[in-house]
């Protein structure tokens, strides 16, 4: 009895030293030793990292990942404040084990083992922003994790979320190649929040429930880069010239439409972690091999004359296994799709010589 109370302190003893914060300044994975504990019995499923997890959209992409139940291994990195968010989604009893990583000398700890990564690190826009105002801080974040990502975890499945999403996958493929390390398949741009607004969208105007309604939202993800095909909605719909020219501004400038109505609070955090997590559900989903597990993502492609472009993919194993085809578009689709190669093509050049210059 005396010996199983003995035993029972010092487990306590020990949670609680692991937890102090002064774990994380002395640069020791906090929760670590905890998580290993609870790990030893914990559920088979894969192992996800959030990077930028204190962040607008981290924190609650963290809480949403902590009830998925593919998830087994959650963790949290960000340059601030991941203790207290760690401690919080720790708390929920959902079978994911969650541990915090605080800062650059930890990234590799943070990656090492880890099957996805997400990445919504780095700063958001503000009115009269555009997303490629935010390339000058964001590229070199995007940089140093992807090099962290090179070292730490090669094979990982990578969803990339910082702005300009059209510039910061090409940085992300050039740093990946550098280090001989990059598998096109791996890496994907989150363009999930376009297609979850164009369902809501369409769905308002035809009057259904939004989760009846699937639209293809190709090209990539800022202004007229994002090229809804209404002619492909699903269940086919059809739509009028005005209903066209007011759904396809509207969802091409729905994230400016957020930008707005927070008035210099940031940008979509709450619809964009729901997004985030739908779709990195659906890659845990392809991880397991399930079949027809089918997501938009910008990704490298060879469906235009562009080294990246967003389509439908199917998700499978190794990542982004079929790019599908644009399929037919209609003369309003083919105008919207020249104007968004033109503006794709400098962004991911931008990225490219990021690197490479
Ligand atoms: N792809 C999309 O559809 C989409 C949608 C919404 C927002 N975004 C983009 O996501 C990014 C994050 O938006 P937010 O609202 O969460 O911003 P935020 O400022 O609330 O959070 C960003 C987090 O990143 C962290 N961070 C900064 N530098 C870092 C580094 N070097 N390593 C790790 N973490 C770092 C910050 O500390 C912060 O916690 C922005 O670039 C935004 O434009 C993309
Ligand atoms: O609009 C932004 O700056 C954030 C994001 O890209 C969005 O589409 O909401």
């Amino acid at each position: 009895m005396e010996a199983h109370a003995a035993e029972v302190n010092h487990r306590i003893a020990r949670i609680s030293a692991h937890l102090h914060p002064s774990n994380f300044k002395e640069g020791g994975d906090v929760l670590l030793n905890k998580a290993n504990c609870r790990a030893k019995g914990g559920a088979p499923g894969f192992k996800v990292a959030i990077l930028g997890a204190a962040g607008g959209i981290g924190q609650p992409l963290a809480l949403l990942m902590k009830i998925n139940p593919l998830v087994s291994v959650l963790h949290l990195y960000d340059v601030v404040n991941t203790p207290g968010v760690t401690a919080d989604v720790s708390h929920m009893d959902t079978g994911a084990v969650v541990r915090g990583f605080l800062g650059q000398p930890q990234l590799d700890n943070a990656l090492t083992g880890m099957d996805l990564v997400i990445i919504p690190a780095g700063v958001p826009r503000k009115p009269g922003m555009t997303r490629d105002d935010l390339f000058k801080i964001n590229a070199g974040i995007v940089r140093t994790l992807c090099e962290g990502i090179a070292r730490a975890c090669p094979n990982a499945i990578v969803n990339l979320i910082s702005n300009p999403v059209n510039s910061t996958v090409a940085i992300a493929a050039e740093v990946f190649k550098k280090a001989g390390t990059y598998d096109p398949k791996r890496l994907l741009g989150v363009t999930t929040l376009d297609v979850v607004r164009a369902n809501t969208f369409v769905a308002e105007v035809l009057g259904v429930d939004p989760r009846e309604v699937d639209v293809p939202v190709v090209g990539g993800h800022a202004g007229v880069t994002i090229l809804p095909l209404l002619s492909q909605v699903k269940p086919p719909s059809s739509f009028t010239a005005e209903e066209a020219e007011y759904l396809t501004n509207r969802i091409q400038n729905g994230g400016t439409e957020v930008v707005e109505a927070k008035a210099g609070a940031g940008s979509a955090t709450l619809s964009m972690a729901y997004a985030a997590a739908k779709f990195a559900n659906s890659c845990l989903h392809g991880l397991k091999g399930e079949a027809g597990v089918v997501e938009c993502a910008f990704v490298d492609s060879q469906v235009t004359e562009l080294p990246f472009f967003a389509t439908k993919v199917r998700l499978g194993r190794s990542g982004a296994e079929e790019i599908h085809q644009l399929g037919p578009l209609n003369e309003y689709e083919r105008i919207g799709l020249e104007k968004a190669k033109s503006e794709l093509a400098e962004s991911i050049k931008k990225g490219v010589d990021f690197i490479k210059k």
